[in-house]
């Protein structure tokens, strides 16, 4: 074996996820863009707290449009010059430049417009990779015929298709681009690559989870209601605080309410008081008992869409329709099949203003990525006054679900506690690491990765997952010849294989016959939990040596699986299997994916890129 694989024990391959500290957005009424010196910049500050002040304006110039972006991005763009050829240090803005909406110009034009002719030898500082969306290389053209010789980026775009083309595109024109985190490496670079991804948190839980990004939102009493015991609500919070719930709600595309509260509170749920983007309003009732009349059926104030239950009151749906509201019948309504119903309609992000019964089911089905908590210095009491969460199912306190990188902010008399329930995936391509990737295999180039992923055999690549069915002729345990079906009844059998005793064999025995891989792989997982005394003692040291025995064999078998493998050369190979933490990448590259590396390996074997493994003999 190769030595990096085979040898000591796993090291973490992937980074943890980022854990963000967002303050909520200020949406500041900035002057329109002109040439400022950048604040705070004595000449003393290095390079890097320069480029990181400058950056952190980028995302502050690309908050400027949250909400109106979607379902693009929100990308900002700051051009800056060193103000005296001499002081690279203190440099001046001359353009500045945001996506107002899908459709209008981009950031870097505006940017490049407003600096004219000071833009030339100048840097531009980008929160993200610029999109280049069905060709259009507007971002990067206007980059270039400006004249930066420099740009800075914070986040590589966090769609695969997308990722890395423009980068390559800039850095073609001989423009320098130095991405944050790969060419910039350094703890200054920390908060503003936070607000980076603070900034387009919708795109990259989006990307990674294939779900809006969803926030709950709800304000308390200082003894924890939302409500009186009658069901009144209005109001808990003061105005201070509901302002800043409009605000909220023009960063949302959709805002989501349950039955209760259409019939206690009759909402509006509109992002009045600002002048900005109007969120889709939704309503899950599956009983569809809701009241004739109601503000919410009022579309001219914002369009409507009712969640119900397939065939849930077919007469009131049709006096909904009728006023303009949109019912949307679900099988069976729940939290996740409507996120995954405005993850189809596009949205980005969601905001539940619910009560405590669908607060729960939502974060029970672990769809609620954010909490806002509007605290106000009021006591209600009430033994039946609603509280925000209903029954999550847990009895003991060390089950709470501890909020990530949490704020705390006074409103006026209030106070806001914002957290993360799930932190904003970084989806930075680290299966293997980047550090690792080079010894894995030197063909692929860290920073431009393609990831190619394979988990079921019916995908494109389906046939890299051991369960694809290519047998193989390798020895038994007893050093004959034998035709395994799967590699997966392979490694599962080679547990047991080698134990003196009747036990162990008769397992080995139940795989070697096991009708698919699936049994085969059942059989071994749970005889190994079962009975671990049978499980050969050297098995965590040898098992990815059996493994790669295996598939070198299968691929060697199989002269189309070889030339498909060959075919990859460049890319990341991942198992894309969300449970298994070593074989596979995990849901979000948080595992280890040692088969995508052992794949990986035996692609640069075979291209002779690594020294090829002296064939290890069969384990004991
Ligand atoms: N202070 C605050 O921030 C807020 C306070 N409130 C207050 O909360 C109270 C209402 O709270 P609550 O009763 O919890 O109301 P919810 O908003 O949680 O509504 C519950 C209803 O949601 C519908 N629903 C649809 N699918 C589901 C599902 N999978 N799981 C659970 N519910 C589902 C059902 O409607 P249906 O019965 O129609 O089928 C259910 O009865 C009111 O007094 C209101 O004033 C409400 C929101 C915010
Ligand atoms: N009571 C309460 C809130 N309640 C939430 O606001 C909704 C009413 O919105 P609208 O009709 O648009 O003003 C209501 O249905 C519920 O979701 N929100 C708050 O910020 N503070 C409060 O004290």
């Amino acid at each position: 074996m190769p030595p990096p694989l085979g040898a000591a024990a796993p090291a973490p391959a992937a980074t943890a996820p980022s854990f963000i500290h967002l303050a909520l957005s200020t949406r500041r009424r900035v002057p329109a863009p002109r040439a400022v010196a950048a604040a705070s910049m004595p000449a003393s500050h290095s390079s890097h707290e320069h480029d990181a002040l400058l950056l952190h304006r980028a995302t502050d110039v690309a908050d400027r449009s949250a909400g109106l972006t979607s379902p693009h991005p929100n990308f900002g763009c700051v051009i800056a010059r060193p103000q005296r050829e001499t002081d690279s240090a203190d440099s001046l803005v001359v353009g500045e430049g945001f996506l107002y909406a899908q459709g209008t110009p981009c950031a870097e034009l505006l940017a490049a417009q407003e600096a004219g002719e000071h833009a030339r030898g100048a840097t531009a500082y980008l929160n993200l990779e610029p999109g280049d969306c069905y060709g259009d290389s507007t971002a990067v053209r206007s980059l270039v015929q400006a004249g930066i010789t420099r740009v800075v980026v914070g986040l590589r775009h966090p769609l695969k298709h997308l990722r890395g083309k423009a980068i390559q595109a800039l850095r073609s024109e001989g423009i320098q681009v130095d991405v944050v985190g790969e060419d910039l490496q350094n703890i200054l670079f920390e908060e503003a690559l936070k607000s980076c991804l603070t900034v387009n948190a919708p795109l990259l839980y989006r990307a990674a989870f294939h779900v809006p990004f969803s926030v709950l939102k709800y304000a308390m009493t200082a003894d924890g209601k939302i409500a009186a015991s009658s069901g009144h609500a209005s109001w808990i919070s003061g105005k201070a605080s509901r302002g800043r719930v409009f605000e909220l709600r023009g960063r949302s595309d959709a805002i989501i309410v349950g039955g209760n509260t259409v019939r206690f509170d009759d909402p509006r749920l509109t992002a009045r008081h600002i002048k900005g983007h109007v969120p889709v309003r939704i309503v899950m009732s599956q009983s569809l008992n809701l009241p004739e009349e109601a503000n919410l059926w009022n579309v001219n104030d914002a369009y409507t869409i009712v969640a119900t239950q397939r065939g849930a009151r077919r007469d009131f749906q049709k006096k909904l329709a009728r006023k303009g509201v949109e019912v949307v019948e679900f099988d069976m309504l729940n939290p996740r099949d409507v996120m995954s119903y405005c993850y189809d309609r596009g949205y980005l992000s969601v905001l539940w203003e619910c009560g405590g019964t669908l607060a729960a089911s939502a974060i029970s089905a672990s769809v609620i990525h954010k909490v806002y908590v509007f605290m106000a210095p009021k006591i209600i009491g009430g033994l039946n006054a609603p509280t925000p969460v209903g029954e999550l199912g847990m009895s003991q306190m060390t089950q709470a679900i501890d909020l990530i990188d949490h704020s705390y902010e006074k409103i006026d008399r209030d106070m806001l506690l914002s957290g993360y329930i799930q932190p904003i995936p970084d989806l930075s391509p680290v299966i293997p690491s980047m550090d690792e990737i080079p010894s894995v295999d030197p063909e692929v180039s860290p920073y431009e990765t393609n990831i190619i992923s394979f988990y079921k055999t019916w995908d494109t690549f389906g046939a890299f997952s051991n369960f694809s069915p290519h047998p193989i002729h390798m020895p038994d345990e007893n050093g004959d010849s034998f035709m395994w079906p799967t590699v997966e009844h392979y490694y599962q059998a080679h547990k047991f294989i080698g134990m003196d005793n009747p036990e162990a064999r008769t397992i080995v025995q139940e795989i070697k016959l096991a009708k698919s891989p699936e049994e085969a792989a059942r059989i071994g997982r749970t005889r190994q939990k079962e009975f671990p005394e049978l499980v050969r003692a050297d098995w965590e040291t040898t098992k990815i040596d059996v493994m790669y025995r295996a598939i070198k064999h299968k691929f060697s078998t199989y002269p189309g699986l070889t030339n498909m493998l060959l075919s990859t050369a460049g890319s990341v190979l991942v198992e894309a299997s969300p449970h298994d933490l070593f074989w596979g990448g995990g849901r979000e590259g948080e595992g280890l994916n040692y088969l995508g590396r052992l794949l990986m390996q035996l692609r640069s074997e075979i291209l002779g890129t690594f020294p090829a493994s002296v064939e290890v003999g069969e384990a004991a």
